[in-house]
């Protein structure tokens, strides 16, 4: 699914807007609050995580990245009373037929031990001459009222063996973004900012609920 950066995939006008100072981030993963709370800053919107809360972690029984996002999202509006954001993501890999997919955090196991997922996408993967695989995020808003708004973003690239770099989380020590050679344990936070699935998927949540300027 290509995504294009210059064409605003949402029309402002269609969305609610987010109005509100205050947003409850509606994820129990510190790697990915980080991320969007970097990503958030320039609106000067207070964010609030569901961990720092106290929010449950609802159990992700959608099939979708779209359908997770959702249900995430509307467990954290719901029992906050503020908007609250989630973001459901995984890396996809063509030669596992889309796998680990919406699985990516499950396999990693209740201890979230990527070195062990990473390891077990390399012997899933054997010889398989086709690298290459993608991140996926799905963000979704959902407001107190039941209202939703979801985004997605996709970035390409390929895997590489073993693990490099001690950036991000996750599996980006195995994934080497298109147009690039390292992997994204190796870029800075503020240059994967600039590329990434979540970067993307954002952006198209700032177009459509937030900027709303259409193209910055
Ligand atoms: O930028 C990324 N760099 C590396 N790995 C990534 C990335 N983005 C998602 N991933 C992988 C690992 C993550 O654990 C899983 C998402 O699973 P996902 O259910 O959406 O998140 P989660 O269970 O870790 O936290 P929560 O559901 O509370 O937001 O995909
Ligand atoms: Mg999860």
């Amino acid at each position: 699914m290509p995504v294009q950066d210059a064409e605003p995939m949402t029309d402002a006008r269609t969305h609610r807007r987010l109005t509100e100072p205050r947003l409850v981030i509606a994820s129990h993963n510190r790697g990915k609050v980080a991320e969007i709370r970097a990503l958030m800053a320039p609106f000067g919107i207070d964010v609030v995580s569901a961990g720092d809360l106290g929010l449950p972690e609802p159990e992700e029984t959608g099939l979708t990245f779209i359908d997770n996002a959702v249900l995430k999202a509307r467990a954290s509006a719901e029992a906050s009373g503020l908007p609250a954001l989630a973001d459901d993501s995984g890396m996809t890999v063509a030669a596992l037929d889309g796998a680990p997919g919406i699985y990516s955090a499950r396999w990693a196991g209740p201890s979230k031990d990527f070195g062990a997922a990473m390891e077990l996408v390399r012997t899933r993967m054997g010889d398989n001459p086709d690298r290459s695989a993608a991140f996926v995020c799905a963000l979704a808003i959902a407001w107190p009222d039941g209202h939703v708004e979801t985004f997605e973003g996709v970035i390409g690239g390929h895997l590489e063996f073993p693990p490099r770099g001690d950036f991000g989380f996750g599996y980006d020590p195995i994934f080497v973004p298109e147009g690039d050679t390292r992997s994204f344990g190796e870029f800075p936070p503020e240059e994967k900012h600039r590329i990434s699935h979540r970067a993307r998927a954002f952006n198209n949540l700032v177009r459509a609920c937030l900027d709303g300027d259409g193209g910055a």
